[in-house]
């Protein structure tokens, strides 16, 4: 199946190498449709507004065809907000793992009762495991 899976860019990268091993097994059996967010070299500097709305419409364009969205949201991120409301607009299942030892979730994500699969975690071992019992991903 394919996967959207959303962490934090801008918001911050201290994160990124628990995004490349979620990213990582996600891929095993399924396509992360983007890999990217897990690269550690990747750019976090607005290069223009064009730039900038080819990033967004990509991103628009992979939420449509995506068949499920796992967001990792112990990093605070704009865009990843914006994600998370899209994907409900565009009735997509979504998993959401959070570290609430990082920071508290918003409410506009933990209050919203669409977002049915809040996970909470601590190590990437559990969110992994987590990711093996949800039953929409295949492994
Ligand atoms: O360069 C980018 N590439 C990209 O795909 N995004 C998308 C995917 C991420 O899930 C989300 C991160 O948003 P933010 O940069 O506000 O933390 O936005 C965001 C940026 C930069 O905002």
């Amino acid at each position: 199946m394919k996967i959207y899976f959303a962490a934090s860019i801008r918001g911050g990268r201290s994160d990124v190498k628990i995004y490349q091993k979620l990213i990582d097994f996600l891929n095993q059996d399924n396509q992360v449709l983007t890999e990217h967010i897990g690269n550690d070299n990747l750019s976090v500097t607005s290069q223009s507004q064009t730039d900038d709305k080819y990033i967004r419409d990509r991103d628009i364009n992979w939420l449509k065809e995506t068949d499920l969205v796992v967001a990792e949201t112990s990093n605070p991120s704009l865009g990843v907000g914006y994600e998370l409301g899209y994907a409900e607009r565009l009735h997509k299942p979504v998993v959401i793992l959070h570290n609430s030892t990082k920071s508290q979730l918003s409410a506009m994500i933990n209050g919203t009762d669409y977002f049915k699969d809040i996970f909470e975690y601590q190590t990437v071992d559990e969110a992994i495991e987590i990711l093996k019992n949800y039953r929409g991903i295949q492994n």
